[in-house]
């Protein structure tokens, strides 16, 4: 991997990378923020998937995570939101809610899809075996996120409970098999049978397996897309049923943007930081 930027914050170090990725058959960057602890010892790292029309350096410039992050000793490892470049195939419509911006952390089955968004393996394997290569990184890892991104961390993080420790997100797709985002990415993604669609939906993931990491999530009660595509009640539903370990904080007044990450982010970085020890 090649470094393209660094900036001192907040006493550590804001990187910017780029790589080959197998995975994505592509060219991506990604964000690192290292605290200064990692200059002496390998930290642990909470991993940021950010929401649709997002490039890694919306998170990294917009959330305020490195004062907090820096306090606890932790890194942020922050990825883009899809495979990228000329060779990419993206939404015919230039719509902001499919293709390029818009991987909804899947691995695509459909063509031309399948060539290059398996964002769920390069999330899950492929980034991580590479950053804990080459950066002072332990193999303790949290994962949070916001919008897609948080559908992806619950996802992720519940499918695969021995990678991670604990599991956040902003305002998440909750159940995308039932909101027009998803039903729109899955369908073209992963084709027509819907059975296909559920291993990457997090109700029906913990209707099926129950939930064994804790998990929080901040969900602003003034955000434009919560009824329609969000649904917080169908994922404290299914954490009730399956007598799981989930905290769902509702906040009056604050909306879908970055205001509403950056007033949260310092509560989901402590939250990690209990379970990462
Ligand atoms: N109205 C937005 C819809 C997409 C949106 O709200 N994206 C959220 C994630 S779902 C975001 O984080 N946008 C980038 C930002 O606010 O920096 C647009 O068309 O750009």
């Amino acid at each position: 991997m090649k470094k393209i930027s660094e900036v001192r914050s907040f006493g550590g170090r804001q990187l910017r990378y780029e790589h080959d990725s197998k995975v994505l058959n592509c060219v991506m960057q990604f964000s690192v923020f290292l605290p200064q602890a990692a200059a002496k010892q390998s930290v642990p790292a909470v991993y940021f998937l950010s929401g649709l029309t997002c490039t890694d350096e919306n998170f990294s410039t917009k959330a305020g995570a490195q004062r907090v992050a820096n306090e606890l000793g932790l890194a942020l490892v922050i990825p883009d939101t899809s495979p990228r470049g000329d060779d990419v195939p993206d939404d015919p419509e230039g719509a902001y809610d499919f293709g390029k911006g818009a991987g909804f952390y899947l691995n695509a089955t459909q063509s031309p899809w399948s060539t290059h968004y398996h964002m769920y393996d390069y999330i899950v394997d492929e980034l991580p075996a590479l950053v804990e290569q080459e950066l002072p990184l332990t193999a303790q890892r949290a994962i949070a996120g916001h919008s897609m991104g948080g559908h992806g961390a619950l996802v992720i993080g519940l499918r695969n409970p021995e990678r991670y420790t604990s599991i956040s997100a902003f305002s998440p797709i909750t159940n995308p098999t039932d909101c027009p985002w998803g039903h729109k990415a899955f369908s073209n993604y992963l084709g027509d049978d819907k059975d296909s669609w559920k291993q990457y939906d997090a109700v029906e993931i913990i209707n099926a397996n129950g939930q064994s990491l804790p998990i929080r999530v901040d969900q602003g009660l003034a955000d434009g897309f919560l009824e329609e595509q969000l649904k917080p009640e169908a994922l404290k539903s299914a954490i009730t049923a399956a007598n799981g370990d989930g905290e769902v904080h509702l906040h009056e007044g604050y909306d879908h943007s970055y205001y509403f990450i950056a007033s949260f982010i310092e509560a989901q970085l402590r939250f990690h930081a209990k379970h990462l020890n």
